[in-house]
């Protein structure tokens, strides 16, 4: 079926860059891939011609802005039952985050009504906050993550890239799995994955695909590590994992493992290269920075974990200058909203904080006039700052180049997957809506204040999968 999408179409094809804000576009969809598209005057004249043609013609208004679909880079789906709860807690140690909430909440997976009903309503929750592709931790358990899989098929989105997770040390008695099952389900869970892509008649990207997911190196073995990737070089699949997260988890890796920095590690057992995914990262030396760049690897930022867990702010915009690719995650439930809304503006507040080096009280030396933290504040305001539209492009473009899906998903352009969200400033989310407001203001107050509420209508693959009710 072809239809065409004409009004205010706004992407991010590079960091730095907003295109659609001035001018009309015309996208004109068939198959689920976008077959042309036309800016300003062009896309006035085509319009006209295709409906001419009678080709339907849909006319975004005044209030509406299409922006390519939300890209969740790292999110833990059995952990939706305690959003919310447990960030008060460090991440490790007995009385933790993992010991205390996510340990026993994917341990209740085993049971696949449990299971079930967790996953469809996760799914639910993100097409309706205009996400249309997740790189998702399941649990252990490879029965349940295959549910997952054939829950996104039936429901046609999001896109899931889903990972059994792998564990065979360091975790409760009644949550870990021996080395050779961790091994050969992961193997079972990638054949079912792949095969089940396939039959559901997707080209790529696919609507499932299988990753493989050593959880993070304290709970895993080297013998773990060096099966899994094998697995992920034979099956060419995506490579998903946390690293240098925190404090904590930085010394209990280190401890395990001769001394090493997490990436030295991964880079090591082969699980550093295009695609990996690695969340957190915000502890990281810059030799890890180094293997990272090196290898192609990639950095799901998750800023509201981060403000709970990593001690720290991610540098984001230094590190794309220096070449690291960067997506956005909600990392639910370390963070508390599925909303990659609300993810790319706590990558904005995140970015803010990196200038905070004033401590009340503190003593400042002068240079040049100039106290020492005023000088160092001015110049990593202009390196760190991100932008609202930076935010946006990590959330999409910086996703897609991530998972290595750069020319088939992330912005508007011939030839890629038509998949997009359609906002909406209708709603009482946005009190102060003018009816004057430019394009760029109605989008930014989007992103600052929006959330489900301004998700009018979401598409993947060409096909409208949710609009609101
Ligand atoms: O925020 C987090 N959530 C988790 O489930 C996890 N596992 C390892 N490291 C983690 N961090």
């Amino acid at each position: 079926m072809v239809f065409a999408i004409f009004g205010t179409c706004v992407d991010t094809p590079e960091f730095g860059e907003v295109r659609g804000l001035h001018e009309p576009t015309l996208v004109v969809v068939s198959s689920g891939c976008i077959q042309s598209l036309y800016r300003g005057r062009a896309a006035e004249e085509s319009r006209k011609t295709l409906e001419n043609q009678g080709v339907s013609v849909r006319v975004l208004h005044a209030s509406e802005i299409l922006v390519p679909g939300f890209i969740d880079t790292h999110i833990h789906f059995p952990q939706f039952p305690f959003t919310g709860a447990g960030i008060d807690k460090p991440l490790m140690g007995d009385d933790g985050f993992l010991v205390k909430y996510a340990f026993p909440t994917e341990e209740s997976m085993s049971d696949l009504a449990i299971a079930r009903s967790v996953y469809n309503a996760g799914l639910e929750t993100l097409l309706r906050h205009g996400t249309t592709s997740a790189l998702i931790f399941a649990s252990i358990h490879c029965q349940a993550s295959k549910e997952l899989v054939d829950a996104a098929i039936r429901n046609r989105g999001p896109r899931a890239f889903v990972g059994k997770v792998c564990v065979d040390r360091h975790c409760p008695d009644s949550y870990i799995e021996t080395t050779e099952t961790s091994i050969n389900e992961t193997e079972d869970f990638i054949n079912y994955t792949q095969a089940r892509a396939a039959e559901a008649g997707h080209s790529p990207p696919y609507l499932v695909q299988p990753v493989v997911t050593p959880r993070f190196l304290p709970t895993c073995t080297a013998e773990l590590l060096a099966g899994l990737s094998q697995l992920a070089e034979r099956y060419k699949c995506i490579i998903q994992s946390h690293m240098s997260e925190s404090i904590d988890e930085v010394e209990f890796s280190s401890a395990l493992f001769e001394g090493k920095t997490d990436a030295e590690v991964f880079s090591d057992f082969g699980l550093l290269r295009a695609p990996s995914v690695m969340a957190h990262c915000v502890q990281m030396k810059c030799t890890e920075e180094d293997l990272l760049r090196d290898s192609g690897a990639a950095i799901a930022h998750c800023p509201l974990s981060n403000f709970f867990f990593a001690s720290g702010a991610l540098p984001v915009k230094q590190l794309i200058s220096r070449g690291i690719k960067v997506g956005l995650g909600t990392d639910v439930a370390g963070g508390y909203s599925p909303s990659m809304l609300s993810s790319m503006r706590a990558a904005v507040l995140a970015s803010k904080t990196l200038h905070f080096q004033y401590l009340p009280g503190a003593v400042q030396s002068s240079v040049g006039g100039l106290s020492v933290g005023a000088k160092e504040k001015e110049s990593s305001k202009e390196q760190d700052d991100l932008s609202h539209f930076d935010a946006l492009y990590l959330a999409t473009m910086g996703g897609a180049a991530s998972l290595g899906l750069q020319d088939l998903l992330g912005s508007f352009e011939e030839g890629k997957r038509f998949d997009a969200v359609l906002l909406t400033q209708v709603s009482t989310a946005l009190s102060f809506v003018c009816r004057h407001d430019s394009r760029e203001d109605l989008l930014q107050k989007i992103l600052t204040l929006g959330d489900d509420r301004n998700v009018k209508e979401v598409f993947v693959d060409g096909q409208s999968v949710y609009s609101q009710p």
